[in-house]
């Protein structure tokens, strides 16, 4: 099984302290792993995970906290495993449609994860009875609010299974610092028509706090 080594210290990166808090109830008291807050978007993500990594050796980058699940793919109170992490609204329009950073030439919108650690904890996670999807995780600047955009998110990434507001921002300040990054989630609401009322934020956060429990076999 893929592990991280006992000297490797984890920074476990979250967007807000909710999410945050939601992790230690599920790690308890552990001396290899750092929980920080970096803020909501991939900007605040981004600079607050590179302040992080400047302040101790760290060997792995964990983002973790809520999302938006795709319907039919990730249901509400489900854990989402990056299998990739893409910043989808990243490039330009064009009369054409959509074309990415990668396509423009101006570096990647996509940053790769651990992928054998990841599958290994989507495993762990499925063991215990929690329900794991894998795939890619989008990073995106604006929550989205209609099945249109919804669509169209799908159209440009095929089998992506949620959407964030952060991975992209901490997986680069990692990537930058050749430090591995993956990406999980626990699932809050369905993208698609905006609808706030529906957002089970309380049952995201429990299942989060489960699933965070796996930092305890981080070894
Ligand atoms: O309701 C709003 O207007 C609103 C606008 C921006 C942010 C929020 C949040 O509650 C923070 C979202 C927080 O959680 C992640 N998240 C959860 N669900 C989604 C989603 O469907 N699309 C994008 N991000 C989502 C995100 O990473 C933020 O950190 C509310």
């Amino acid at each position: 099984m893929e592990s991280i080594t006992p000297t490797q210290r984890v920074l476990v990166v979250t967007a807000v302290e909710a999410e945050k808090e939601a992790v230690l109830r599920g790690t308890g008291p552990l001396t290899n792993v750092d929980v920080v807050v970096v803020g909501v978007g991939a900007a605040a993500a981004a600079a607050n995970t590179a302040a992080a990594l400047s302040k101790a050796d760290y060997g792995m980058v964990v983002m973790t906290g809520i999302a938006g699940g795709f319907a039919g793919k990730a249901e509400i109170g489900s854990i989402v495993m990056a299998s990739e992490v893409i910043a989808a609204d990243l490039g330009a329009e064009t009369p054409e449609g959509f074309v990415s950073l990668d396509e423009l030439g101006f570096g990647s919108a996509r940053v790769p994860v651990e992928v054998g650690l990841a599958s290994s904890i989507a495993q762990q996670l499925q063991e215990v009875g929690l329900p794991v999807v894998t795939g890619p995780v989008l990073t995106v600047t604006t929550v989205t609010g209609s099945a249109a955009k919804a669509e169209e998110l799908l159209r440009r990434v095929p089998g992506a299974v949620a959407e964030a507001m952060e991975g992209y921002g901490a997986g680069v300040a990692a990537q930058m610092r050749g430090i591995p990054f993956m990406e999980f989630r626990a699932i809050s609401n369905t993208i698609g028509p905006r609808d706030r009322s529906a957002w089970r934020i309380g049952s995201a956060l429990t299942a989060l706090e489960a699933a965070s429990s796996v930092f305890r076999e981080v070894r």
